[in-house]
């Protein structure tokens, strides 16, 4: 592994996926919402954006899911084939024990989805469709070139990434360089919705602080087109005294990937 992989390496050894799932993504006090307001802001973010209908079509990539299965959530009315990635075996396990119908979490996400889709379906039939649905769990690396290494699998339709390219990337420049290596796994004319935080540069859960590239508003916006993709909509929200990190902020950018 390189010097570049100072960050990602934390994830190895320091990353719990049960305490991530438990501190995260389990609602405590209000029912509407999570307690932690960028990753609520994170799931308002992707149902919005499938609910617009851009993004539609056969494979989609979720790429850094660590032991969220959001992507698959939001994706699975709207993509025929769904594969998630990360880098931590650990997170590939917990999501591999979700497919393998071994434990089901996240229970009250789904029935969020469910309910901002206009849907009937019960939550046990939407997991059924998404474990359906996915095809794949990969390990990937961001900071390689090819990024899904060994896997020769590319040209999807769309990319997701939510809360991942910032904690590998250290600086814009290589975030820069991770995006365009996630880029080259999409079709050209495919999309990418990216989800990220604003000026952060550390992350905190269950008391282990974990760095990420600071990036201002206009970096992310220029990133996306350093990588080849030109801005299709992009959203915005400031978050003052985050709880669990020094962010400013919130993003949801989508990208259209040039032909
Ligand atoms: C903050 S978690 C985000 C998880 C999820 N996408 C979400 O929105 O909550 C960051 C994830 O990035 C992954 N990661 C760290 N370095 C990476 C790298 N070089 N390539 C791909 N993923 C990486 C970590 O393993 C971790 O699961």
């Amino acid at each position: 592994m390189s010097d570049e992989h100072g960050a990602s390496r934390r994830y190895l050894t320091d990353f719990s996926p049960e305490k991530f799932i438990a501190v995260f993504y389990t609602p405590k006090n209000n029912e509407s919402g999570l307690d932690d307001l960028v990753i609520d802001f994170t799931i308002k973010f992707l149902s919005q954006a499938f609910a617009e209908g851009l993004l539609k079509g056969k494979r989609i990539l979720d790429v850094g899911s660590g032991p969220c299965i959001t992507s698959a959530i939001s994706a699975s009315s709207h993509f025929e084939e769904i594969y998630l990635s990360d880098f931590a075996p650990q997170n590939l396990e917990f999501l591999q024990k979700w497919w393998r119908g071994e434990m089901t979490y996240m229970q009250p996400i789904i029935r969020f989805f469910i309910d901002s889709e206009h849907k009937s379906e019960s939550v046990e039939e939407r997991n059924s469709e998404m474990r359906r649905k996915v095809k794949g769990i990969f390990p990937i690396d961001v900071l390689k070139p090819n990024p899904l290494e060994p896997s020769t699998e590319g040209d999807f339709d769309t990319i997701t990434s939510s809360l991942c390219l910032e904690v590998a990337a250290t600086d814009f420049h290589t975030y820069v360089t991770c995006l365009q290596n996630v880029t080259s796994l999409l079709k050209p004319g495919g999309y990418i919705l990216l989800v990220g935080v604003l000026d952060q540069s550390y992350y905190e859960f269950e008391g282990t602080r974990f760095k990420t590239a600071k990036l201002s508003k206009s970096e992310v916006e220029s990133a996306i087109t350093l990588a080849g993709c030109e801005v299709v909509k992009a959203q915005y929200i400031s978050i003052n005294n985050a709880r669990s990190s020094d962010t400013s902020g919130v993003y949801s950018l989508i990208g259209k990937k040039n032909q």
